[in-house]
């Protein structure tokens, strides 16, 4: 019997309830990089980042997760989202350096729109978005922790927009994203620089709002949800979307001319030479 089938049959719908079978469906239907648990009472999604080794972000793995925000976005039930991963020691590598290294330029165009659809996606949710940050999250980890409305992470690993440290530059929506969090003077130093902050001195900027063991970052998380969905939805949403809104249109008012600049940026030969220096230092501290 097939999943549909299995859905369709009276007795489960009467023994589990509609609202059950509808989260059901939607976490069967998700992709094995992206791990959805909707509970069906609280409407709060637990979604767990899980592309091994490191959850970096390649053109698939950013389809999967621009679909299952779309999935959650539809279903009536879910209000709250917690963004975490699967691996312990990483909430998420950044982007796939490998789809920027040695790139056709078809795959890396559709590659960064992509990866501009989870960016508006996330950071302008109608959820209640909460990150929970169980491991290091440089990059382009970073800017999915900035997309949330709300940080906890894990004590002892690292976070930041380290992109000029590889020979690259983050992207204004990047910048935007984390000036939204910690103010323009924070961010100019995180940027320029490239810092990669513990999750203490992330703390002392206000780039992450609690540090937490290990053992609690999921219970916190979902403490803190609850105060969030204490508060009528559509009065969250209008005053997220106040704050937020500017940020989205500027970008897709630059869309076109943002995929140009990368493109363009990322096949220069002194820029396909850093990364590639970068590649190897990874591969070599990856094997010691
Ligand atoms: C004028 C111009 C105008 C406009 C400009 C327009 C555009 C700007 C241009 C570009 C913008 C690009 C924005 C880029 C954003 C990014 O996110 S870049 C990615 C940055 N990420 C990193 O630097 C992280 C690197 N990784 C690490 O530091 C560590 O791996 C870790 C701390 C995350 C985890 O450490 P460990 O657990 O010890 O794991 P290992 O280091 O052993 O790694 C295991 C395995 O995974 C590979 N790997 C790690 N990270 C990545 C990655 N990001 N992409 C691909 N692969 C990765 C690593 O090499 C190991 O592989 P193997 O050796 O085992 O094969």
């Amino acid at each position: 019997m097939s999943l549909k089938q299995l859905f369709r049959q009276p007795m489960l719908r009467a023994m589990l309830g509609r609202q059950h079978i509808q989260a059901l469906r939607s976490m069967t239907t998700q992709s094995d990089k992206v791990l959805v648990d909707l509970d069906p009472k609280t409407g709060v999604a637990v979604v767990q980042m899980n592309r091994p080794p490191v959850n970096s972000l390649n053109l698939e793995f950013l389809s999967d997760i621009n679909n299952t925000l779309d999935k959650l976005h539809n279903d009536k039930s879910c209000r709250g989202l917690i963004l975490t991963s699967s691996n312990n020691k990483v909430f998420c590598a950044g982007l796939d350096i490998m789809e920027m290294y040695q790139p056709q330029t078809d795959r890396l165009t559709e590659f960064w729109k992509t990866l501009q659809n989870v960016w508006m996606n996330l950071y302008g949710s109608r959820l209640a978005t909460i990150a929970a940050i169980n491991g290091h999250s440089p990059a382009g980890g970073c800017l999915l922790a900035t997309c949330c409305d709300y940080r906890i992470m894990v004590q002892n690993f690292t976070i930041g927009l380290n992109e000029t440290q590889l020979g690259i530059i983050p992207p204004f929506w990047f910048v935007d994203s984390m000036e939204g969090v910690v103010g323009y003077r924070q961010t100019e130093l995180a940027c320029q620089k490239g810092l990669m902050m513990t999750t203490d001195q992330a703390s002392k900027i206000g780039l992450v709002d609690e540090v937490v063991t290990p053992e609690v970052v999921l219970q916190k998380a979902q403490n803190e949800m609850v105060s969030w969905l204490k508060i009528p939805d559509y009065a969250r949403q209008l005053t997220k979307s106040q704050m937020k809104m500017p940020n989205i249109n500027k970008l897709r008012a630059r869309r076109d001319e943002d995929v140009q600049h990368f493109v363009n940026f990322i096949t220069k030969d002194s820029v396909q030479q850093a990364l590639g220096f970068y590649i190897e230092n990874l591969k070599k501290k990856a094997k010691k």
